[in-house]
């Protein structure tokens, strides 16, 4: 995917992973926009992936990562939003993969529910593969 600006957030279940994270993606040379939330209040992960998705969609960021308990929630309000392709992860396989065939723009991933070493090799996988295009650029194109 090349050198990004990544736009990072998640819920209260987040906050620990999403440093780990953002870490990474800073040493690995992206700029990361830390969207929250910082602390361990209680917040609504639809109103991180909103913020988000309003980064991809001013400009502000070119990817994402969300981050909820199990990712799922998160990955449900992302793709309310036409231009966010989410895509929920537990393996570095499906990483690259939905890199592959979707040309997903923001991974999801599940705080509560993975390891930090495997939600790691997730994020590098995930920035490191670029779409393959070709019949799936005809079906990423189908979903709007
Ligand atoms: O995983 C999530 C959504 O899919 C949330 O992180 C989870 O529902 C939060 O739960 P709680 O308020 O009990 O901490």
């Amino acid at each position: 995917m090349g050198i990004q600006t990544i736009a990072i957030a998640g819920d209260h279940a987040s906050p620990e992973l999403k440093a780990v994270l953002a870490e990474q993606l800073r040493a690995a040379g992206h700029t990361v926009l830390d969207l929250g939330t910082n602390g361990p209040e209680s917040v609504d992960y639809p109103s991180f992936a909103d913020a988000v998705a309003a980064a991809l969609a001013d400009g502000r960021a070119n990817a994402g990562v969300l981050i909820c308990g199990t990712g799922i929630g998160i990955s449900i309000a992302a793709n309310r939003h036409r231009h966010v392709r989410a895509a929920l992860c537990h393996t570095p396989t499906e990483a690259r993969l939905t890199r592959l065939h979707n040309d997903a723009n923001v991974l999801c991933l599940g705080a509560r529910t993975i390891g930090v070493e495997v939600a790691k090799d997730c994020v590098a996988t995930f920035f490191t593969t670029e779409f393959e295009g070709g019949r799936h650029a005809r079906r990423v194109a189908m979903l709007g």
